[in-house]
């Protein structure tokens, strides 16, 4: 009997502990006076249905107006969501010294690859960003543009071939083989051919890392709420076979080239210079180069593939506007002699305005993560946001704001006219982010896509088909912005 009692007393205290630890930790945004979404226990705001971040944010975004940030909680960590344009212009440009932490997970004993630039926060996210800069600049991009050049069209012959035995394709898949070759051999100097290979280690280990979650769901609560413990239990965030197959292609890459004495013009060259520097303490080692090469590799093949698929979804969609593309890019080759240069590339202004219009509706990275480096009072009030709190800035909600984008839902090239983006807040368009932290990939991943893009409707008609989805759904697994049910269009050749 007084064993149960004993029992029944531990079980009170302990649930009463329990409690109290919820309740104290769901109090805090009540405590700030922050408007902030009602947490239930124990996920907070995070939900086992998962749906898609950008469904998530609709109940989050709709107080705009009332106030600039909205509280929410993952488990019992309290997450900023700012939706004030000019507080966000504070956090990406203005206050950036206070915000230029990402708070991602680092555990580069157990995982070397994750010490890249993307995740790096602080003085080494500064060296690296510092020294790889200058690999992003234009004229390194007229350097690569050849090389990508003869990637697409490549590309365009393996799929004359495919076409001729099946014209309905799934083109998220087919734009990735695409993307992962032209990263390959830019970041990699590896020639690879994904699409006349379905087995190329490349596309293997690209989609192992993106598609399969390496981890169970308790070792990303432990990673986020506890990263510290995380070390030390050796989690690692990414697969040791992904690990271990870039490591050492970056490794055979380096020595065959030292050994060689080859030069490429592309990234890998610019990283294996910086292995070379004379002082040492900005001399990065192989472990470090191969971070930040499978890191282009990862954020520049997805990002960019997804930009293209819902361009072609669109133009199948909207034919007048995919007929006047077309136009454009036949009379500018045509001026050219009809070969694609860089000069001629950036003279089809209309293709410009598609994509930026795509990368508006369909932003590839719907939301961008920082963290506050020291507490940060918020102007014209006195909530504080503490060190160490993670800020996800919702760019879908902000670029889908029928304030800000009448109709935004409409597909219209026409708002990325130079007169229309003048009109607006600087911050209303964040598909490559913003600030000193902003994409440092932009330019190559614009440059890619738009030679894709040209390639393939130089030479083919896109249109939709019974299997096309209309409305898309978007697929709450993916970091990047992508249907569910893929997107299947019909290709037919010009
Ligand atoms: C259309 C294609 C692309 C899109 C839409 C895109 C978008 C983005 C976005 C939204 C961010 C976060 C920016 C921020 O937090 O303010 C980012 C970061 C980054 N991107 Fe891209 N990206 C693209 C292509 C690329 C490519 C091709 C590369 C490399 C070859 C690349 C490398 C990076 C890196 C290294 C970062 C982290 C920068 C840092 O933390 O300092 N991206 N990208």
């Amino acid at each position: 009997m007084d064993l149960l009692i004993t029992v029944i007393l531990v079980i009170i205290s302990l649930a009463t502990f329990i409690y109290n630890y919820f309740q104290k930790k769901f109090s805090y945004w009540k405590d700030r006076g922050v408007v902030h979404l009602k947490p239930s226990f124990p996920l907070g705001n995070l939900s086992l249905k998962q749906p898609h971040f950008t469904e998530f944010m609709v109940d989050i975004y709709k107080h705009k107006g009332e106030t600039s940030l909205v509280g929410i909680y993952f488990m019992t960590k309290p997450i900023v969501i700012p939706i004030g344009l000019d507080l966000i212009q504070n956090i990406l440009v203005k206050d950036f010294n206070s915000f230029h932490g990402r708070g991602m997970y680092v555990n580069e004993v157990d995982d070397p690859l994750s010490a890249h630039m993307f995740s790096l926060d602080g003085e080494r996210w500064k060296l690296i960003r510092t020294k790889l800069s200058p690999t992003f600049t234009s004229g390194k991009m007229k350097n690569m543009f050849s090389t990508v050049v003869t990637v697409a069209e490549r590309f365009v012959e393996t799929l004359d071939d495919i076409i001729k035995l099946e014209s309905q394709l799934e083109v998220n898949d087919l734009l990735g083989r695409f993307t992962t070759d032209v990263i390959g051999s830019c970041a990699f100097g590896i020639e690879c051919n994904s699409l006349k290979d379905p087995n190329s280690r490349f596309r293997h280990y690209g989609k192992r890392f993106l598609d399969e979650q390496p981890l169970p769901l308790i070792m990303h609560i432990i990673i986020v709420l506890y990263p510290d413990l995380a070390r030390k239990l050796h989690i690692r965030a990414l697969r040791k076979d992904v690990t271990n197959f870039f490591l050492d292609t970056v490794r055979k890459t380096v020595e065959y080239r030292k050994g060689n004495d080859i030069q490429r013009n592309d990234f890998m060259d610019l990283l294996i210079q910086m292995t070379k520097d004379s002082n040492e303490d900005g001399k990065l080692t192989l472990e470090q180069i191969a971070a930040q090469a499978s890191l282009f590799f990862f954020a520049g093949f997805e990002t960019s593939s997804s930009v293209m698929t819902f361009c072609l979804y669109e133009l199948a969609l909207n034919q007048d506007i995919q007929e006047k593309a077309r136009q454009e890019i036949v009379q500018v080759l045509a001026s050219h002699d009809g070969i694609l240069t860089y000069e001629g590339m950036q003279q089809m202004t209309y293709l410009e305005k598609i994509i930026n219009e795509t990368l508006r509706k369909y932003p590839s990275v719907p939301f961008l993560i920082r963290s506050t480096v020291r507490d940060y009072t918020v102007p014209d009030s006195k909530i504080v946001i503490e060190k160490g709190t993670l800020l996800f800035i919702p760019v879908h909600s902000i670029q889908h704001d029928p304030e800000i984008y009448t109709s935004p839902e409409l597909f219209d090239p026409e708002r990325m006219s130079a007169e229309q983006i003048k009109s607006r807040h600087p911050m209303s368009f964040l598909a490559f982010g913003d600030g000193p932290r902003n994409c440092i990939g932009m330019r190559f991943g614009k440059m890619q896509t738009k030679i894709g893009l040209i390639a393939l409707l130089k030479h083919y008609r896109f249109s939709t088909c019974s299997k096309t989805p209309n409305p898309i759904l978007f697929d709450p697994k993916k970091g990047v912005l992508t249907s569910k049910d893929g997107i299947f269009l019909d290709i037919k050749k010009i």
